[in-house]
């Protein structure tokens, strides 16, 4: 009840609540009170919050003037503390470009943008990248011809791995199909000198077969609609032919700009027409089925013709007939096979022209975009891998911030009551722990030399997994399935047809087939690849989920070694209308992504990390200041937290025994984003009932300051504008080169229950606790600052 009534009381101030631009600064953090502070945000444009270490973005689903200028972008860059800034997407950009600058370890930087379709991850990838290739441009040094080699190059790259990565489907009319990692390489100077992809996971089964109202991937619209008739000649398409997968093409896609490429559009062609053969069968058995009339004379790059015999088992090359379904599949695989062998060569082909020399560059930045969690009405193969790509996104940044953040705060002795979050490991031991786990189970099954059957594997699953909780079956249920309670929510998942697909099998003589195309660049794809080095090995070897998780692995390493930062991207509304906020939509978002316990961890803890704090404190050494620094050395930590530094710290309560009579006041001088966070947060420090010493009125009980404070209020509004007690100063003077002073003074009232005669004098310190000088070398004295 009492939480109930501090939330109504949170909530009553209505129009103040877009001012939070610090989630942490929400009190009490419910999901109720962090979602109406969202949807008062968005109904007054502002789309970004922090939410501790987390940026969240709402999606506005419509082009927002200057929001993300070159004027923007520069004021951000240029800033001294872009934290001061309202949040945005640059302040995270700048964040790690200046963590690169600082040298600070880990050096390299991750940006991972995470969300469900549709919630704006491929935008926010392309800010992030317009914003390195326009503050870390090498043009300033360099000629315009650099510019344009690098930054131009890498920026346009984009919307020609889009146009074939990209379709409209239901969710989002330019659906990333693939996931990405795009390494931005910086010179020693922290100059933009090149890049590199690493795609994850294309989803080629669009080639063949798109959803009911989905379309399949961009280029091939953009390719006939750019089309001259006589290329259309050229690639033996009749004037008005239609084509059987190419959908829902009157379709016009807002926002996309189509473009035509003159790469190799001969065998994007030949895909279409290989759409449109079809089979009939034969009336002997032994004999293959017949090309449709209309299919003859159709895929040119390879002859439709050898669709119709398979190579039968043993070791004599002997050609059998197939069945007319058969030569369906096997049409199907094939353009799929070549759709993802064109893809990859694409994606190396943009390496190689914008991958910098490894001499050249030193540090990276990388943009991590990935599929959001997805649960449909039938979820197969492709969901559980992307599930559990999300899984283990979930697991990092578990591990990484909300785990170690509490693990530091213990270890170094604090008072700290653990807060839950949910950890996915065992989520992740039932997908693809060892020895047994779905994925094992399931690569057994499409290893075995014969038709995978779903109810007899739905039998294994049972059996061998029964032990995991995260792992139900619903027994009324008529098609055999298995459901999997994720971090984010359970997803049923369908195991007809998840063996077969996860063999992926490609029939050796199609390969042969396509070696044979006198099409130079199908001939190259598929010279000395893979495709070939699974036939050797034979079928079924190489799996989808284990070649999934190979590459999943390498990326966790990647993210292992590097400085992550996290941006949740929110999608308002499931029809992409543009500034319509749907609050059953977004809570399911914010509890799958587990924001609110992220909060939680992040407003307990400590806001401030030393590396926001500049030599400019210097200046400022006679304010009032109380500072948390987490990035000290652990002996001056271990001091500060034994001086209670934390003292404005919720979680470890000490402001609670030691100050309930007074109204406390703490401010950072000169940050006037620390000054709101730290008056955001009084509330929340239980000060309740007080009187400040020499005055006569008593102090409202449970005031909320943060009412009051505007943003951006200077040090002297404030002063005036409340009576305050003060407790410590922390501030750092750099004496010499290579060496930070120290300083921390406690005033007079931080004795005042003990002393209440003191008067308050903000300025007037007596007591100085602490002068220490540290001797720090030169990488030392980086990371401290
Ligand atoms: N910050 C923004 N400002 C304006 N429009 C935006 C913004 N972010 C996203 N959008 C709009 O939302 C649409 C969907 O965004 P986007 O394609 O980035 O989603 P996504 O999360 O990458 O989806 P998917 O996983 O399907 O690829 C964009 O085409 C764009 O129109």
């Amino acid at each position: 009840d009492s939480l109930e009534g501090e939330i109504q009381a949170f909530l009553i101030d209505e129009d103040q609540l877009y001012t939070y631009d610090d989630l942490t600064k929400v009190n009490p953090v419910t999901p109720a009170t962090v979602l109406k502070c969202l949807q008062v945000r968005y109904s007054m444009k502002v789309f970004y919050t922090h939410a501790g270490c987390t940026l969240v973005a709402l999606n506005p689903f419509q082009p927002i003037p200057d929001l993300y200028s070159l004027d923007v972008m520069k004021e951000y860059h240029y800033a001294h503390q872009p934290q001061e800034f309202k949040p945005h997407i640059f302040i995270v950009a700048e964040e790690a470009y200046r963590n690169v600058r600082g040298q600070l370890e880990p050096v390299n930087q991750s940006l991972v943008v995470s969300g469900e379709s549709g919630a704006g991850k491929t935008w926010t990838s392309r800010c992030l990248m317009k914003y390195y290739a326009t503050v870390a441009s090498v043009s300033v040094v360099k000629s315009q011809d650099t510019v344009e080699r690098i930054e131009r190059r890498v920026l346009d790259s984009n919307p020609v791995m889009e146009a074939f990565g990209n379709a409209c489907t239901l969710r989002n009319n330019n659906s990333s199909r693939f996931g990405k990692y795009i390494q931005l390489q910086l010179d020693r100077c922290q100059l933009l000198v090149g890049a590199s992809v690493q795609t994850y996971l294309l989803e080629k089964t669009r080639v063949a077969c798109q959803t009911a109202n989905e379309r399949n991937f961009h280029i091939f619209y953009q390719m006939m609609k750019g089309a001259t008739d006589e290329q259309r000649k050229e690639w033996k398409m009749s004037h008005d032919q239609s084509f059987v997968w190419l959908p829902n093409s009157e379709k016009t896609i807002e926002g996309w700009c189509p473009f035509f490429m003159c790469i190799k559009q001969h065998i994007l062609a030949g895909i279409l027409q290989l759409g449109n053969v079809s089979f009939s069968s034969s009336a002997d058995e032994s004999q293959p089925c017949h090309l449709d009339a209309k299919s003859k004379g159709t895929g040119y790059c390879f002859r439709a013709a050898e669709l119709v015999r398979t190579l039968k088992a043993g070791k004599q090359s002997v050609l059998k007939p197939c069945s007319q379904a058969e030569c369906s599949v096997r049409r199907d695989c094939l353009a799929k096979v070549i759709y993802a062998q064109l893809f990859e060569w694409l994606v190396t082909f943009i390496n190689n022209s914008i991958c910098a020399d490894k001499s050249t560059w030193c540090n990276f930045i990388g943009v991590l975009d990935v599929y959001g969690f997805e649960c449909f009405q039938t979820n197969n193969l492709e969901q559980l891998c992307i599930n559990y790509a999300n899984e283990k996104l979930q697991q990092h940044f578990v591990a990484h911030y909300l785990r170690a953040q509490q693990e530091e705060y213990v270890s170094e002795g604090l008072q700290w009551s653990f807060v839950k979050y949910q950890d996915n490991q065992s989520c992740l031991d039932l997908l693809e722990g060892s020895p047994i786990s779905v994925f094992s189970l399931l690569n057994e099954e499409s290893r075995l030399n014969r038709a995978s059957d779903a109810k007899t594997f739905r039998v294994r699953l049972e059996k061998e997994l029964c032990d995991n909780a995260n792992i139900s079956w619903d027994k009324f249920s008529k098609v055999p399935h298995f459901t999997v309670a994720h971090y984010a929510g359970k997803v049923g998942y369908q195991i007809e047809g998840m063996a077969e697909k996860n063999k992926d099998p490609v029939p050796p003589e199609l390969i042969s087939l396509l070696q044979k195309s006198n099409n130079q660049l199908l001939h190259q794809i598929f010279k000395d690849n893979e495709t070939e080095s699974q036939i050797k090995k034979g079928p079924g070897k190489t799996t989808v989920v284990s070649k999934f998780k190979n590459s999943l692995e390498t990326l966790m390493k990647i993210l292992h070694f590097t400085t992550p930062h996290y941006t949740r991207c929110i999608k308002p509304n499931p029809e992409c209308k543009p500034l319509t906020f749907k609050k059953e939509e977004v809570i399911i978002q914010l509890e799958a992504c587990g924001i609110v316990e992220t909060i939680h961890i992040s407003a307990a803890g400590f806001p401030i990390s030393l590396s926001q704090i500049t030599t400019s404190a210097v200046q400022y050494t006679c304010s009032i200041i109380t500072v948390t620094c987490f990035k000290l050395p652990a002996a001056v930590r271990s001091w500060l937290v034994r001086n209670r530094v934390r003292r404005w710290n919720r979680a470890a309560g000490v402001i609670q025994s030691t100050w309930r009579k007074w109204r406390v006041r703490l401010y950072l001088n000169a940050y006037p984003h620390v000054l709101n966070d730290v008056c955001h947060r009084l509330p929340q420090l239980a000060i309740q009932e007080g009187r400040v010493p020499g005055e006569d009125q008593p102090v409202h009980g449970g005031t909320r300051l943060h009412k009051g404070s505007a943003q951006g209020e200077d040090t002297n509004t404030f002063q005036k504008r409340f009576h305050f007690v003060h407790l410590m100063v922390f501030s750092f003077s750099f004496p010499a080169q290579g060496s930070v002073k120290l300083h921390c003074q406690r005033s007079p009232l931080l004795y005042a229950d003990r002393q209440p005669d003191l008067k308050s004098d903000v300025t007037g310190f007596n007591e100085i606790l602490l002068e220490k000088t540290l001797c720090l070398t030169a990488p030392e004295m980086t990371k401290y600052i």
